[in-house]
């Protein structure tokens, strides 16, 4: 396996940008040489690898300094399933790109696309999981909430030339309510249902490609909250920031086209990629209490808070509704305890049911692995 293939730069550049966070020089790193002849894994770089200085940004995202003639742009691009990405210092990337190449064709084949297939991509980074599949799909809505991340996503459907995309930055639970009920809650009229070609050739894209200051999406980079404690999910946000959160999706989320939510689809799924911490309550109650999402593939890299969420999506109502009691004791529970307390008070909804699992060993030699769970109803 080629160790520059697979995004050792990457990891380099962010253990770099945190390592001298405070000290925002440009620097000098090893890059990969045009004919690695690595064998193998390995964190070093040869000691005659050539060497070029990258750009960082100022912690303030103002302009860089410009110590040397010699700089290059800080980012890095690597292949996945054939597709270019181009990939910004805070974004998430995968380090080992050929098996989330695996990775992400299994999670594809689970979730059962077709041209009719509206696909959630929650916490999308980059646009990875759903980029790669796009052309197996009508129709992809990316949601994450770092805004490089998104602007990369942006950048990279048009690389792609990728067209039956959407991207939005924010927090997801802040706006998946109202995205499924914007492309879901659409009374369908007789003859209206399109196919993917038909979608296609309307360009109904709503690629918001914008590579300079992202003025026309929700600055969610403000308050990241990536690593999340407790089980409690995702951000650690309130339920629900209100209308100024409604008035940003509107304004972040409108088609230049012309809007997708005219278009139906009979089979909508979601693929949802969180961080450790797992899916924010919000995210799970609304994946859960909205029928038409029949199929969800979990991809997960702390089997904890899979489970956890598991259990809140797949555990049958409770034939008696119980309303939170504001007792404290969910303090001392273990993830799967505090979820199995959540349910209780889960609006009454069909349950999903787990179908399959499966590892797959993306950090070999380490006790890591992303999981991928299969659920349906
Ligand atoms: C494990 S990474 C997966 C990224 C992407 N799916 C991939 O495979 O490259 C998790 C992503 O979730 C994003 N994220 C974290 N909390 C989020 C939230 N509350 N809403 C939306 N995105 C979130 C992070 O910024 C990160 O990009």
């Amino acid at each position: 396996m080629d160790p520059w293939q697979n995004g050792k730069v990457g990891v380099g550049m962010q253990a770099m940008w945190s390592l001298h966070g405070l000290n925002r020089q440009p620097r000098t790193v090893p890059v990969r040489p045009d004919h690695s002849d690595h064998q193998g894994l390995s964190n070093v770089a040869p000691a005659d690898a050539p060497l070029r200085t990258l750009l960082l940004p100022n912690a303030d995202g103002g302009p860089v300094v410009q110590a040397t003639s010699n700089v290059v742009e800080a980012r890095i691009h690597d292949y996945i399933s054939n597709l270019l990405f181009s990939i910004s210092p805070t974004a998430f990337f995968q380090v080992n790109t050929l098996a989330a190449e695996k990775l992400y064709s299994l999670a594809g084949d689970w979730a059962g696309l077709g041209p009719d297939s509206l696909l959630f991509d929650i916490c999308c980074g980059t646009g990875t999981i759903g980029l790669t599949l796009a052309d197996r799909v009508g129709m992809l809505v990316g949601i994450e909430m770092n805004a490089s991340a998104v602007s990369d996503a942006h950048r990279n459907a048009e690389i792609n030339g990728i067209k039956n995309c959407r991207f939005v930055c924010a927090k997801a639970e802040d706006v998946i309510g109202s995205l499924l009920k914007e492309y879901l809650d659409v009374p369908q009229k007789e003859g209206e249902q399109l196919n993917a070609s038909e979608i296609r050739d309307k360009d109904i894209a709503t690629v918001e490609v914008n590579n300079g200051p992202m003025d026309d999406v929700l600055d969610c980079s403000k308050n990241p909250g990536h690593d999340l404690g407790n089980g409690e999910g995702a951000s650690g946000h309130s339920e629900n920031d209100g209308q100024e959160i409604q008035g940003q999706l509107q304004k972040s989320c409108t088609s230049k086209e012309g809007s997708t939510s005219m278009m139906h689809f009979k089979n909508v799924v979601a693929i949802v990629d969180p961080p450790r911490g797992g899916l924010h309550p919000t995210v799970i109650k609304v994946l859960r209490t909205h029928s038409r999402v029949r199929r969800l593939v979990y991809i997960s890299c702390n089997p904890e808070t899979l489970v956890a969420n598991a259990i809140e999506l797949c555990t049958p109502s409770p034939e008696k509704f119980e309303k939170g009691n504001g007792n404290r004791a969910w303090r001392k529970m273990s993830s799967a305890g505090l979820a199995r307390h959540r349910t209780k008070s889960m609006p009454i909804s069909e349950p999903f049911r787990p179908v399959k699992a499966m590892a797959v060993d993306l950090f070999p030699h380490t006790p890591h692995c992303e999981l991928v769970m299969l659920l349906e109803r």
